[in-house]
């Protein structure tokens, strides 16, 4: 179990994480989402110990990621890892990695199988594609045979079949109780993948919730009603303060009410109602409405967002990544492995 209170970041003048609150619970998949910019992978990295939190806390299973004698068998993360540079094997990668925290090679072997890796295992991982790299950083996180995962947008850059295997990972991990969370700025993904949502949108959480409840928080409820006689059902709603919308010949979209209402009215008044049906805003849509004043803008124009380890960034040694996790510097990748 993952568990966060009043948890803050601030970088220089920029308040990245806004003092959130939450929880994520074990034999779920949790999704982790929000647009660009609104604090998902700084939270990730406080989860992970890479960034002190200005304020507030996290802790995994009940300690700080530094706390865990054996970190690797508590928590993995794969973390931006949008590249691997070695220029060690995919195998040699996670044997070293194994070796130095007492995993046997017969876990190698095992997450080299699950993550299917296991044709280019031997090829150097420096010259592999965005997915293996990505199937790479997974292996790695899996390594400790860890309670809880974090993933940090795994599935940027992959290809469908790559989509569909990290979703198939997560619900079977979640399956056998593990911990599962997982970023990403894409509703449509997170819908086909995750039990439970929290939504962030600059810094603050702006929603905890199941997939079925956010959709029917944000959905504006709606019901198409067809009957030949428009006008007059019109006017009865309209009498009772209803809001309807006349879109197409003999057809209504009535707003705010239960297409109970609309049909004992018409019952009541004779009209004839040959068709009722509950409208409901696609997940998608539910997301636009929730995170439209949230998104961040940033101008790329001259060199982009701030760099990390800029101005007010937490020190963290280079190289000094927690074992499992995986991260897309080189160096922090070398870090690892030695
Ligand atoms: N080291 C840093 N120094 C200064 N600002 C930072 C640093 N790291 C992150 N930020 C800023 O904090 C905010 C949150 O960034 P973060 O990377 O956590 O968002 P995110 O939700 O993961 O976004 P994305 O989907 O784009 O990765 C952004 O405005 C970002 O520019």
């Amino acid at each position: 179990m993952i568990e966060a209170k009043g948890l803050r970041k601030v970088y220089g003048a920029k308040t990245a994480v806004d003092g959130i609150s939450f929880t994520v619970q074990p034999g779920k998949v949790t999704g982790f989402l929000g647009p660009n910019g609104a604090g998902k992978s700084t939270t990730m990295r406080m989860i992970m110990g890479l960034d002190r939190p200005t304020s507030g806390d996290v802790t995994i299973n009940g300690l700080h990621y530094s706390q865990h004698k054996a970190p690797l068998h508590q928590v993995g993360a794969l973390l931006d890892a949008k590249a691997v540079h070695t220029s060690r094997s995919a195998y040699n990668h996670l044997r070293a990695m194994a070796a130095t925290h007492g995993i046997p090679n017969a876990r190698v072997d095992e997450v080299i199988e699950m993550t299917g890796l296991t044709a280019v295992a031997k090829k150097k991982a420096g010259g592999f594609s965005l997915g293996m790299g990505q199937r790479l950083g997974i292996a790695n996180a899996l390594l400790g045979d860890p309670q809880t995962l974090i993933l940090d947008e795994p599935v940027n850059g992959l290809d469908p079949e790559g989509v569909q295997w990290v979703r198939n990972l997560a619900r079977y991990l979640a399956g056998q109780g593990k911990t599962i969370f997982i970023s990403s700025h894409l509703m449509s993904e997170m819908a086909q993948t995750a039990d439970h949502l929290i939504v962030i949108g600059r810094g603050k959480i702006i929603a905890d919730t199941s997939v079925d409840s956010l959709i029917e928080s944000q959905s504006r409820k709606r019901t198409l009603v067809r009957t030949s006689e428009t006008t007059r059902l019109s006017e009865l709603l309209a009498r009772d303060g209803v809001r309807v919308e006349q879109n197409e010949r003999e057809t209504l979209e009535v707003y705010g009410v239960e297409p109970i209402r609309i049909g004992q009215l018409a019952l009541d008044n004779r009209v004839l109602v040959y068709e009722l049906t509950p409208l409901t805003s696609s997940l998608e849509e539910a997301y636009f409405q929730l995170t439209k004043d949230e998104v961040e803008y940033h101008s790329h124009i001259s060199g982009g967002p701030a760099a990390p380890g800029g101005p007010g960034a937490s020190a963290v040694p280079d190289g000094a990544s927690p074992a499992g996790v995986a991260a897309n510097s080189s160096a922090t990748m070398e870090g690892i492995q030695s």
